[in-house]
């Protein structure tokens, strides 16, 4: 059974307190918090003011996903608004092994996210440093996309390097995720799927979160 972790990217923003109260009555085990500043990626959301608010709405797991340029400039100011679990992407970080010790020595869950074309392969020497691994299964920047059916074979891949290690490492699936395509998604190896549209938009979110509980 995977995790299931709203994106809230997809909630009206003129309502997050009704959106957070469908998130603790779910079914959810995380909620995904997606920050984008608008230079790694063509767009911007929200950013640590909003995060420190719904903090205290909720006491689900907050899960951090930084679309941003330089994100060890703000590791510990994102703990401080309440993040759990903080994702970096491989594309924009150099250092990537400094940033995760970083964030793992702020007391966070550390993640890794990978862009759509960016090979397994670049896990190679980091995968057990990590404890999620993001897979962008559309181009990151903006919900409501559609899934991007490579992304199967690259979750399979990465099962196979997680398990022949031994590792414990969560696969977490990120972008156009929804009843249609989840069950595939579990059966490939994933164990966290992010899901905005299909949750937020659908006529009975709970029962949408309650449906990708059940796979
Ligand atoms: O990170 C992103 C987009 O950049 C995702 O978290 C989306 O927010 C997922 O939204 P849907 O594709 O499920 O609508």
């Amino acid at each position: 059974m995977a995790l299931i972790a709203p994106s809230l990217l997809a909630a009206d923003f003129l309502h997050l307190d009704a959106a957070l109260r469908m998130v603790n009555d779910s079914q959810a085990d995380w909620l995904h918090l997606d920050v984008m500043d608008g230079r790694f990626v063509p767009n911007i959301s929200f950013g640590l003011p909003v995060i420190e608010s719904l903090r205290k709405a909720t006491s689900k797991p907050f899960d951090v996903h930084l679309m941003i340029l330089e994100p060890e400039k703000y590791a510990e100011a994102f703990k401080k608004a309440g993040a759990d679990i903080l994702t970096v992407h491989i594309e924009a970080c150099p250092h990537l092994h400094r940033n995760v010790q970083q964030i793992k020595s702020l007391g966070m869950k550390a993640g890794v996210a990978l862009n759509p074309h960016t090979p397994i392969a670049s896990l190679d020497n980091i995968l057990g440093d990590m404890d999620l691994v993001c897979l962008m299964s559309v181009n990151p920047g903006f919900g409501g996309q559609s899934f991007i059916p490579g992304t199967i074979n690259k979750i399979k891949q990465l099962r196979q390097m997680i398990d022949d290690r031994g590792l414990q490492v969560d696969i977490e699936i990120d972008g156009g995720v929804g009843e249609k395509n989840a069950a595939e998604i579990v059966a490939a190896g994933a164990t966290v799927l992010v899901a905005g549209s299909s949750v937020f938009n659908a006529a009975d979110p709970l029962a949408a979160v309650a449906q990708l509980k059940s796979l």
